[in-house]
């Protein structure tokens, strides 16, 4: 791994740490929690090596017999409170991860929120959904399996130095130094793992993305009989996964064996001290055996410490890349009074999606006065859409200016732009919930009663009525309980509840049978009465009659029928 590279990952991970900082109290005392456990091992293993190395010195007549058993009152509580230390020790340390990771998965969501107001474009559903779980998962492993150990593992090679050196410094050595090289092996580990760690995390995505886009179209797929090319596509996706967790695996392994090799050097570090020393060593040198032992509990899941950095290192990178994309239209740093009249015009506005990419809008001027009902009519892919991006701040012009009760929207927050639209377009979405909370949506406050009156208005409150829960019947997913129509008149209904002034239409009726079409467009003129409308379709029919008209050429709205 190169020193960029190590650079990044530290940076992601300190990051990390600062994304936590609310949270740092609890964090850090489920760490005391963990070093007071581990201490306590220490002390209980100190006293039973002392009790131990008593009688043996007694047996050999060069100290009075029972001695030992005079500790055992210092050791009846750490023997009780020990597995009460541990317990607490668990759900410290998990309770205060778990923590961490709700306020991070808040936070990502926030992030994409802001920067994908667009929809996802050519991210991919599965991959996003794998960052804000199973990334977001990895990250506790930098605290539970990584920054844990490693404290309680500082604390126990501290202690145990203390505690050996006032008997020998070199027995000290021999002892805690083995275990500190233990302590080196996470970091050292860490970088090695790093690309096998970062293999996995994309291979999860991949696997994810391969899994859900196919189940979320699952009427095309088994429509086409693509199930088994879907199937090939999880298999490979779940080999990649496969060949790079086996790499974590193998230096995992590695890790474990080497931590192992140097609690055993610990260990003989001990033995030689006594078989060099003779008698005289007895007592340090049991001790120090019971200290290695004691260090064993605390030491094994540190070699696994550097796997768990590497894997959080590249879960971290993957959420801080989608994290990270740059804001469409970031919100003004100053910004201007709301106005209070809400007529629309546009000015000379120029627009493309990318620099590479042919311009959507060449100059378009239009008008919506007050209250005025305006159709602006354009074939597919002339721009109806992109205007309504435009319009509620999900995009910027390059030039020209939009303007709403006489104030330019650029020096307005996207929400305060936002609160003067309600906006039904040909894809409006239901979400997975009941009808109240999907019109509550946009109108949280609104009771019962305004919810009906705005499904009456929408040609659907008798419908909802007749339902054995009423407001309560669940949509489903992008309302697949209902049909097309309906969900296009629930859709109605909660532009209408809204109380925002203009009303944006963008192919409100397409996709739905000639007759849905024009029984909707009827309900559209009746419930829009009142209201300043902005109808954006291919072409004009039925009932809806606008005052004014324009059609969108070339990137610019020319006036009338032409
Ligand atoms: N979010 C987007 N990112 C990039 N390009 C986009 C985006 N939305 C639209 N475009 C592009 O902008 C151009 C205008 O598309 P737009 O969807 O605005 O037209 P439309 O009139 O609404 O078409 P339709 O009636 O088919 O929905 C097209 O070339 C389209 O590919």
């Amino acid at each position: 791994m190169g020193v960029m590279a190590m650079g990044t990952m530290l940076a992601d991970l300190c990051r990390v740490l600062g994304l936590w900082r609310r949270r740092w109290p609890v964090l850090l005392l489920a760490v005391g929690v963990t070093v007071v456990s581990a201490l306590a091992g220490l002390a209980l293993m100190t006293l039973a090596g002392r009790a131990v190395s008593h009688e043996v010195a007694a047996l050999s007549g060069a100290a009075a017999g029972g001695a030992g058993l005079l500790l055992l009152p210092w050791l009846r509580p750490l023997l009780i409170g020990r597995p009460g230390l541990r317990w607490g020790e668990r759900m410290a340390t998990h309770a205060a991860a778990f923590r961490a990771l709700a306020d991070t998965r808040v936070w990502f969501f926030s992030r994409l929120a802001e920067r994908l107001p667009g929809g996802i474009g050519h991210g991919r559903a599965g991959d996003l959904l794998g960052r804000i779980v199973a990334d977001v998962e990895a990250l506790d492993g930098l605290y539970l399996r990584a920054l844990v150990p490693l404290a309680a593992g500082a604390a126990v090679v501290v202690a145990a130095a203390l505690i050996l050196g006032a008997i020998s410094p070199l027995l000290a050595v021999l002892v805690t130094l083995p275990l500190a090289c233990a302590l080196a092996l996470p970091p050292l580990l860490a970088p090695i793992a790093a690309r096998a760690a970062k293999g996995a995390a994309a291979a999860e995505g991949r696997l994810r993305d391969a899994v859900v886009d196919p189940l979320a179209g699952l009427e095309d797929t088994l429509a086409n009989n693509a199930e088994a090319t879907a199937i090939l596509r999880v298999e490979a996706a779940a080999a990649r996964l496969t060949a790079a967790q086996r790499g974590l695996a193998r230096r995992n392994a590695l890790a474990g064996a080497a931590g192992a090799l140097l609690g055993q050097g610990a260990l003989l570090g001990a033995l030689g001290f006594g078989i060099a020393g003779g008698e005289g060593a007895l007592w340090g040198a049991v001790l120090g055996a019971f200290l290695a032992l004691a260090a064993a509990e605390p030491f094994a899941g540190l070699p696994r410490a550097g796997i768990a950095i590497a894997t959080a290192g590249a879960s971290a990178r993957r959420l801080f890349l989608a994290a990270d994309r740059p804001v469409p239209v970031p919100d003004p740093v100053a910004t201007v009074a709301a106005p209070a009249g809400h007529a629309l015009r546009i000015e000379g506005v120029r627009f493309a999606w990318a620099a590479d990419r042919g311009e959507v809008f060449a100059g378009l001027d239009m008008e919506v006065p007050e209250g005025a009902h305006v159709a602006l009519l354009g074939p597919s892919g002339a721009g109806k859409s992109s205007l309504i991006a435009l319009l509620t701040k999900l995009a910027a012009p390059s030039a020209g200016r939009i303007l709403i009760g006489g104030v330019d929207i650029a020096g307005l927050p996207a929400a305060a732009v936002r609160g003067k639209f309600a906006v039904l377009s040909q894809d409006a979405r239901l979400f997975d919930d009941s009808i109240a909370a999907n019109l509550r949506l946009a109108a949280p406050d609104a009771d019962d009663a305004a919810l009906f009156g705005a499904l009456d208005r929408a040609g659907i409150g008798d419908l909802i009525r007749a339902l054995p829960e009423g407001l309560q019947t669940r949509c489903g997913e992008g309302g697949a309980r209902f049909s097309g129509g309906q969900v296009r008149r629930i859709a109605l209904a909660r532009a209408l509840v809204c109380a925002a002034p203009i009303l944006l239409l963008d192919e409100p009726a397409a996709g739905l049978d000639a007759a849905a079409e024009l029984a909707f467009l009827a309900t559209l003129e009746t419930a829009a009465a009142g209201r300043t409308v902005l109808l954006l379709q291919h072409r004009l029919i039925g009932p809806f009659r606008p005052q004014k008209l324009f059609r969108l050429v070339a990137g610019r709205a020319l006036p009338g029928l032409g």
